[in-house]
């Protein structure tokens, strides 16, 4: 992008740092009275290398989608920065601001809702590129030709509309869409939640191949583990707006050290249905953003909370924020291959505070 430092980012294509969204929620006749604010996101930071895969997974609610609309500018942020190659796109306007939008696009959750109906399939593809300036009408019917080749789609399909699509065909034209402009960051938001579960894992694998051979980068949005473990590099847990854990997703895997990281690995069913755990993994509801817990926000839905969580807030340390961290138990509790009912008990037991930590 003209006017961004390609050299002085060390491979860190994005660099989020204290990010927040607050939402006033406004009361009276005329809406003047603010009282209170929507928290969706909290204070976040994080840095997507170039090529890698980082995910944000959560529950609904947590603020994944917000940070991603953040990340994108699609939203304005309550503070903090957004630095893309050094520079912070929160603060960009108008030549750049678009030049910036050329190289960060975003797959959709819905492949339902997320294309227009009235348009040919060639016509929601080349529309980016149009918006852009980019080429002329030979140049994008044949980038079209090349795109649907590249998604596994045929050039003929050009001319149809997406309700001739099945729900995985129409993902990949969200896809050749999202890559029209030759972006480096693609944010991909639920991208296949939306989607047949036989269906998930060609959607999944395309993208992992196309990040190979275009070396994308991915903001990869999920709501649970079980998908992000054949997507992410790293994985980054989200809870009410704020950051608990991130790892490298081995790490992860093998080694969850927050107790909310746990209870969403304790969520994934083993592959093989005769070593599933019987584990209910959390209890209560996710809290309201408008009004957040004092001290740790996960406090009230955590089995090894002490007295010091429901005052002090802990801080992202090491990768992780818990007050508790090195003091949980950590045997027995190998997620690699989803839980096992030996942990599954363990987890349980620890759980009712019958086996000290
Ligand atoms: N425009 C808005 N005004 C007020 N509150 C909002 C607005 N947008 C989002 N929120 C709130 O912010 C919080 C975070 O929402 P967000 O959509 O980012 O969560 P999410 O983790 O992506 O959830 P989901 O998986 O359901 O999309 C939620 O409590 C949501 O209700």
């Amino acid at each position: 992008m003209s006017g961004m430092n390609r050299s002085a980012d060390g491979g860190a294509l994005l660099e989020v740092e204290n990010l927040a969204k607050h939402y006033p929620i406004r009361s009276g006749l005329i809406l003047a009275r603010e009282i209170g604010r929507v928290r969706a996101v909290d204070g976040v930071s994080f840095t997507l290398r170039r090529g890698e895969t980082l995910a944000l997974v959560g529950e609904s609610g947590c603020g994944k989608s917000t940070t991603a609309r953040l990340v994108l500018r699609l939203i304005e942020p309550s503070a903090g920065s957004v630095r893309f190659e050094g520079t912070d796109i929160t603060k960009l306007e108008g030549p750049t601001l678009k030049a910036f939008r050329r190289r960060a696009q975003i797959v959709f959750q819905d492949p339902y809702a997320s294309l227009n109906p009235r348009l040919t399939v060639g016509q929601t593809i080349s529309e980016p590129l149009e918006v852009h300036g980019i080429g002329d009408s030979a140049s994008r019917r044949a980038r079209v030709e090349e795109l649907l080749r590249l998604v596994g789609l045929a050039p003929y399909q050009a001319a149809r509309f997406a309700h001739e699509f099945s729900g995985g065909q129409r993902q990949r034209i969200g896809i050749a869409r999202a890559l029209s402009t030759e972006p480096d960051l693609v944010v991909c938001d639920e991208p296949v939640s939306a989607l047949d579960v036989s269906i998930q894992a060609q959607v999944v694998n395309l993208l992992r191949d196309l990040q190979q051979r275009l070396g994308l980068s991915y903001l990869f949005i999920a709501h649970d583990l079980a998908v992000v473990k054949h997507v992410a590099d790293r994985i980054a847990v989200m809870y009410l707006g704020r950051i608990v854990e991130i790892a490298e997703k081995r790490e992860l895997f093998r080694n969850p050290r927050h107790p909310y990281t746990r209870a969403l690995l304790a969520a994934i069913p083993h592959p093989d249905p005769a070593r599933r755990g019987r584990v209910q993994p959390l209890g209560g509801d996710l809290p309201s953003p408008l009004k957040p817990p004092s001290g740790c926000r996960f406090h009230t839905r955590c089995p090894f909370a002490i007295e010091r969580c429901r005052h002090e807030e802990p801080a992202l340390t090491d990768g992780v924020a818990c007050h508790r961290d090195g003091e949980l138990p950590s045997h027995g509790l190998d997620f690699s291959g989803g839980l096992t009912e030996k942990a599954a008990r363990r987890m349980a037991l620890y759980a009712q505070g019958s086996v000290a930590g």
